[in-house]
């Protein structure tokens, strides 16, 4: 399945790409005006093989839950339960990204790919279930592939085939939000401790030095900081990971959620569907999902600058540029959700804006 995915993905449609700039060229507005948001549906047309592309409507947030054996290196002061009481805060509908998500339209889907400790919540529907997307009512999805991954500052993380589960489950969600009429992905995360494999999977990919890959997460003091960097920097050298076998490196040093993360954008992408990156663990996924599939790229949209310096690391990696920069390093899909209007004005702009021709206004 994993390999029908990669496969699938196909690159951007130029003739759509063209057709795209020279509308932008006609439209009642000073070529250029409208900034990074002309490029922007200039790739969405590309992704979608049409000019204009559709509108990015419904948004489906997915929230990848998993927990993490590194968390016994102390890199990071939360407690590894509240992955846990999060999930019951996202399906209460109290936690940051219901807000946003209220506020954008946007339905929640809550994967467990890998929660420690037992569910405050019953899980509602198989991950094989059918799919509904109703804005009104976040759902949970039971998809566990392990009870967190193994401490990766002592062994591999995961096996290559939990690796390849978690990778799976993230397309099946993909084409379940997808077939349910969803038009655009947005990435979101739960999982005390997920920045450091995060760091971790940017400096495999990168080959950036773990200090540069590494940074606060939830807020870590000086000592902790050190110790993460360190963590980072000897999983690297114990694993030694080969950034081209993507899945041996989710296995090392990554994470169930960022594994299904990757996934998911694969799965986007082969249905030509935009997926809107969150933050700095989204874009570790992404580097993944790129290594997969180069053209995966093509889907992906960057939603914000997440205050980790991985974040940037691997944007400049992926050649992406994100939408908003306000200082954010929440995760959830909160980054993702706030730039959601931004993607979907570059389209609405496509579909709605007249030609200097027919509004009858002089063009210089
Ligand atoms: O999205 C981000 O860029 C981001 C940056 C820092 C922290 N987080 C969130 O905080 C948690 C991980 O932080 P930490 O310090 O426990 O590794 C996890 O639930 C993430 O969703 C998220
Ligand atoms: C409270 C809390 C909420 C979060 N949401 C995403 N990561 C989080 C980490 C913590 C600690």
């Amino acid at each position: 399945m994993l390999e029908t995915t990669i496969a699938a993905i196909q690159p951007p449609d130029e003739s759509a790409m063209a057709d795209a700039r020279a509308l932008h060229g006609r439209l009642t507005k000073p070529a250029g005006s409208l900034g990074a948001l002309e490029e922007l549906s200039v790739r969405l047309a590309g992704l979608a093989g049409a000019c204009p592309p559709p509108l990015p409507e419904p948004a489906a947030v997915a929230i990848f839950a998993g927990d993490h054996g590194v968390h016994a290196q102390g890199v990071t002061p939360w407690p590894q339960e509240v992955t846990g009481q999060m999930i019951g805060n996202f399906l209460a509908g109290g936690a940051v990204v219901n807000a946003f998500a209220r506020q954008a339209g946007a339905s929640v889907t809550v994967v467990d790919v890998g929660v420690a400790t037992p569910l405050p919540v019953q899980p509602v529907v198989e991950a094989s279930g059918p799919v509904v997307l109703d804005p009104s009512t976040p759902r949970l999805v039971a998809a566990s592939v392990r009870r967190g991954t193994r401490d990766l500052a002592v062994t591999a993380a995961l096996t290559r085939d939990e690796a390849r589960a978690a990778v799976q489950t993230g397309i099946r969600i993909a084409d379940g939000l997808i077939d349910a009429g969803a038009g655009i992905l947005l990435t979101g995360d739960m999982g005390i401790g997920n920045t450091t494999p995060a760091a971790a999977l940017i400096a495999a990919f990168t080959g950036a030095d773990p200090l540069d890959a590494t940074g606060r997460g939830t807020g870590v003091d000086d000592p902790t900081y050190a110790r993460k960097v360190a963590v980072v920097r000897a999983a690297l050298a114990r694993h030694a990971p080969d950034p081209a076998d993507p899945l041996g490196v989710l296995a090392s040093v990554g994470g169930l959620e960022h594994a299904a993360l990757a996934g998911l954008i694969l799965g986007a992408a082969a249905r030509r569907t935009p997926v809107l990156l969150d933050g700095v663990i989204a874009v570790s996924a992404a580097l993944a999902a790129a290594a997969f599939a180069p053209d995966a790229v093509s889907a992906m949209v960057a939603g914000h600058r997440s205050a980790e310096p991985g974040a940037t690391v691997a944007l400049r990696h992926l050649g992406l540029d994100p939408l908003i920069d306000l200082g954010l390093r929440l995760g959830e899909g909160t980054g993702a959700l706030l730039a959601l209007p931004v993607v979907t004005g570059a389209v609405r702009v496509l579909h709605e804006v007249a030609t200097f021709d027919s509004a009858g206004v002089a063009e210089k």
